[in-house]
């Protein structure tokens, strides 16, 4: 890390960078929402169980519940013979005891009647009139379910700081909750700049370019369960900028598009450097080396660089962790390709992930938008590190 000559710290690396970003957000609050509404939301508590999984020591499958005891003989050529005393269906369960010789006809997720302990699946039964079946195999314990084995009542099973996955919900309905501590949505406003960007939709003319750089965002923002509030694109001039930083006054953070690298008209730089404050400005990565960190008055301004892949790989490596508070999680693979080294920063190469090896995707222009398309992960290579084929190396998945 050095300092620009007003002070602030320059090309800091990724670990620094999330960390100044975390200081200048607000400190994570909790709100209850609804299941149907706690998608990628962050847990805030830990979650405990109200009831046990089963609740009921229950059957597996479709067949009888028995005594295994009175099953051990039986094959196809001497099949074993039990009475059959009842039936017992998820719901409305057989209450007596069940006696040697005997057995109930018993359906997937029903209890299982006191005195069994097996259950012999329909497929191996053969009936002998309604209150006979015969046993071409022995009735196994393993086929039942015993109250509690998912987990028990009091059990702590989610901890909290999990992101809340379709799966997690459901285990969060089945633990007995209707709602969930989640922390509070941060509210992120997004604002993209240039005088050559346009909406999607509108003509363009050569020299211009859609905006898919907040699109992109907006869809990152949402899968982070941020409340996103899109405002209206700026072209290159202070006052609009100005403006447009007033309107994202309620916002936790503002998040830009262009305007931080070296040139002229790289406004949202000249601004944060010359009337706000700077966090910092420029990470040891590529892509995406000019972001920049600020406050403008009392808001936290995160300029993501211009370029396509550069605005995202950014946002993916170091906003996305911080908003959501889960850490990057890369996987460990062997490269079939070898990766540019660069001498003093992290690079972020787009790599295509197959057959349990990852490769360098080729074309890596910050501009090529179609290539994170293509590619499905992103291959690290640190600072000054050579990569050869059959190293192994980080990798996010895309
Ligand atoms: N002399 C130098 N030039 C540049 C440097 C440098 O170090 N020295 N850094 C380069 C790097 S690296 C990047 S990344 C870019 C970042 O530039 P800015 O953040 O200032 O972005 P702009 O100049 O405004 O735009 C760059 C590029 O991206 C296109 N763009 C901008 N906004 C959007 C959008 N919303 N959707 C789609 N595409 C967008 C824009 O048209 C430009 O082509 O600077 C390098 N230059
Ligand atoms: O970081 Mo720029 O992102 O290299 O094009």
């Amino acid at each position: 890390m050095t300092r620009h000559p007003t002070g602030f710290p320059m090309l800091v690396d990724v670990a620094q960078a999330q960390a100044l970003l975390r200081a200048h957000l607000p400190p994570p609050a909790t709100e209850t929402v609804a299941l149907a509404a706690g998608l990628g939301r962050t847990l805030a508590t830990a979650l405990s169980a109200r009831v046990s999984h089963p609740s009921a020591t229950e059957s597996a499958l479709d067949g009888v519940a028995c005594r295994a005891a009175d099953t051990v003989s039986a094959t196809v050529s001497t099949p074993v013979a039990l009475r059959v005393v009842g039936e017992s269906r998820a719901g409305q369960p057989f209450q007596d005891t069940v006696g040697a010789g005997e057995c109930v006809r018993i359906y997937t997720g029903a209890p299982m009647p006191p005195g069994t302990d097996a259950i012999c699946p329909v497929e191996q039964l053969t009936d002998q009139g309604p209150h006979q079946v015969a046993l071409r195999r022995p009735a196994r314990p393993e086929d039942v379910r015993h109250e509690g084995n998912d987990f028990q009542a009091g059990e702590e099973v989610l901890p909290g700081g999990l992101r809340l996955s379709p799966a997690r919900l459901a285990l969060a309905a089945a633990l007995g909750h209707a709602e969930v501590p989640v922390r509070r949505a941060l509210r992120v406003a997004l604002l993209s700049t240039g005088d050559e960007v346009v909406a999607p939709g509108s003509p363009l003319v050569r020299g211009q370019v859609y905006d898919s750089n907040s699109v992109g965002l907006q869809a990152m923002l949402r899968e982070c369960g941020c409340e996103v509030q899109v405002l209206a694109h700026v072209p290159d001039s202070p006052h609009a900028l100005e403006t447009a930083l007033a309107q994202a006054g309620g916002a936790d953070l503002l998040l830009t598009t262009g305007g931080v690298s070296m040139g002229k008209y790289d406004l949202l730089r000249d601004l944060l450097i010359e009337q706000g404050q700077v966090a910092f400005w420029k990470v040891r990565m590529r892509p995406g080396g000019p972001a920049i960190l600020g406050r403008w008055q009392n808001l936290p301004v995160f300029g993501l660089p211009g370029n396509p892949v550069s605005s995202l790989v950014v946002f993916q490596v170091i906003v996305r962790p911080v908003l959501t508070g889960q850490p990057v999680s890369p996987l460990r693979l062997r490269a079939a390709s070898a990766f540019r080294t660069l001498p003093d920063k992290t690079a972020f190469w787009r790599g295509v992930v197959e057959g349990g090896t990852v490769r360098d995707y080729g074309a890596q222009g910050s501009g090529r938008l179609r290539s994170l398309s293509e590619a499905n992960a992103l291959v690290v290579v640190p600072e000054g590190q050579e990569v050869e084929v059959g190293d192994e190396v980080e990798v996010l998945l895309l």
